[in-house]
């Protein structure tokens, strides 16, 4: 991986000065040109992406794709595929696209073939979870389990809680699943509630098998489970591990063999593809768990061998650099129209800002550039009566995504027109805007006085010129969420890659699980604290008088 400055390059240099000359341009404006929708929007499949509603033109997308080259984009992707160390500060290669290299070539990890494990894990998952399905892995009273809780936080969490949400159609009826995160005994408390330990199965995934809050979790749901089954030997049939630690899942005393393995070249946050994805396989049939693989496998392949000029990541990614960077963007919404990708934007919350959330470059030094968007989003319509006003006219720039499936697995009525019909309206309006002689005419025509519109025009004025993506696919089955998922993973890699940061590590989430950590026991009796900042000690003092 090259490490460059992202700013001393030519193309840098050269954007910044069309950001400048294109200052008053309109996306509205640039729609003169009747080829645009054809020249900005790619087909993927039964995904298409349209980038048309972006401040863009053949000038910036230009030098936006010389960016990409400058940076070294080509070099750095060969070397994620290939299994190259880019994760540098741990000194591990990033391959979560092996986990669904569909085509079984061999990708070497320092000279070993990682696929033989792979596989072997995947096999292993396919047998479990078409026993939980068929109702043969039974409890320890001999009853077929019924619940499924997936303990885990992070990327150990959102991802299965992603994807199980957004295939909720594919589930199997004769079970649920649950998941908890929190530490917050609450969690846990309003989940056992709603299980019976002769049914249940609890999935412990943490890939470290050290994080504080699953590892309460875990031995909380073993307490309460041993309080009914009263026998050890029971655990193996309620407690299975997904975890790259084999030696801690013993010590928690979960059988190896009951351990679903992956390796340190799986970031947690790329990590529902790995074992992790267990509990996605069990609810809704491995079948459909191999085809949410493939189709992520299929965007990998698209992504490794498509140049970059009709290459979606880099397209998504590019015009997301041109928005921060350029156009003073802080922030990115993700606006699913469907109920179903409810947790979407929540799971690429991780994905993108545990990613690219960095100051630091490659080369250790404090960049002087925005790097990594904040990410945030809720499905549609709901948003459109919370936080739209914020989009449409406040002061800050959000570039949007909007995802939409044209087939509805709920044709209840007319609900799936209406909600479309929204998914339209909206890129719509944050592109052309409403002018004040449009608000004026309004007015007038609604019989207004020449005072009353002079007063209330300008609030009901739209600036628009508001970027957005629409993404608008055929269905939300598994084979389209798994490439819509690698779809953005790819997006961010390519991000990482030209701010010149380290996309692979997550330091950031040390230091408060240290300083916790030498908390905790403080907590403990009640003697007064001083060893910390006096906010801090008089936080502290005050929870203890107050218990
Ligand atoms: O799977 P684990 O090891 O429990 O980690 C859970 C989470 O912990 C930390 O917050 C980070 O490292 C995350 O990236 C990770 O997903």
């Amino acid at each position: 991986m090259k490490n460059i400055n992202p700013t001393q390059t030519t193309a840098w240099k050269k954007l910044k000065a069309l950001s400048e000359e294109k200052k008053e341009q309109t996306i509205q404006s640039l729609f003169t040109d009747d080829a645009r929708f054809d020249k900005y929007s790619l087909r993927f499949e039964d995904i298409l992406v349209d980038y048309s509603k972006n401040r863009i033109d053949e000038d910036v997308l230009n030098v936006l794709f010389e960016l990409a080259e400058e940076t070294g984009l080509k070099a750095a992707i060969e070397a994620m595929f290939t299994g190259g160390h880019i994760n540098q500060t741990e000194d591990r290669a990033v391959l979560h696209t092996a986990l669904r290299n569909r085509s079984n070539s061999p990708i070497e990890v320092d000279g070993k073939d990682v696929m033989p494990d792979v596989n072997a894990v995947l096999a292993q998952m396919k047998g479990f979870a078409d026993q939980i399905n068929a109702g043969e892995w039974k409890g320890y009273t001999g009853k077929p389990i019924k619940s499924l809780v997936n303990i885990g936080i992070g990327g150990s969490d959102l991802g299965p809680v992603m994807v199980t949400e957004a295939l909720k159609p594919y589930q199997n009826e004769a079970l649920e699943i649950y998941f908890v995160s929190n530490v917050d005994g609450t969690h846990i408390a309003e989940t056992l509630k709603k299980v019976d330990p002769e049914t249940t199965l609890f999935f412990i995934a943490s890939k470290t098998f050290t994080t504080q809050e699953t590892m309460t979790n875990a031995h909380s749901a073993r307490s309460w489970f041993l309080e009914a089954a009263k026998d050890e030997s029971a655990i193996a049939k309620h407690f299975v591990a997904l975890s790259t630690n084999a030696e801690a899942v013993a010590v928690f005393g979960i059988d190896t063999k009951n351990m679903f393995a992956f390796w340190d070249w799986v970031g947690g946050r790329y990590s529902l593809w790995s074992a992790i994805g267990l509990p996605i396989a069990c609810a809704i049939g491995f079948d459909n768990f191999e085809k949410l693989l493939e189709g992520a496998h299929a965007m990998d392949n698209h992504f490794k061998e498509t140049k970059l000029e009709s290459n979606i990541p880099v397209i998504l990614a590019l015009i997301g650099i041109w928005n921060t960077n350029f156009l003073g963007a802080s922030s990115e919404a993700i606006l699913p129209y469907d109920q179903y990708l409810h947790r979407f934007a929540a799971y690429f919350q991780q994905g993108n800002m545990e990613s690219n959330g960095k100051y630091v470059s490659r080369n250790g030094e404090k960049v002087d550039y925005t790097t990594g968007p904040i990410i945030w989003g809720e499905p549609g319509t709901n948003g459109q009566h919370a936080f739209y006003q914020l989009i449409h006219q406040g002061t800050h720039l959000i570039p949007c995504d909007f995802i939409a499936p044209a087939i509805s697995h709920n044709p209840v009525g007319d609900h799936h027109v209406k909600l479309l019909s929204n998914f339209f309206a909206q890129t719509e309006a944050l592109m052309n805007g409403k002018s004040l002689d449009e608000v004026k005419s309004e007015l007038n025509k609604a019989g207004k006085s020449a005072e009353e519109i002079t007063k209330l025009a300008p609030h009901k004025v739209f600036e628009g010129n508001r970027p957005t993506n629409s993404i608008l696919v055929k269905k939300i089955d598994p084979y389209t969420l798994g490439s819509l998922v690698a779809m953005y993973e790819h997006k961010i890699f390519v991000q990482g890659i030209i701010w010149n940061i380290f996309s692979f590590d997550q330091w950031g989430v040390e230091l408060g699980k240290v300083l916790a950590k030498n908390i905790l026991p403080e907590l403990e009796g009640d003697e007064k604290v001083s060893a910390h900042d006096a906010s801090t000690n008089g936080l502290i003092n005050a929870y203890k008088s107050m218990r």
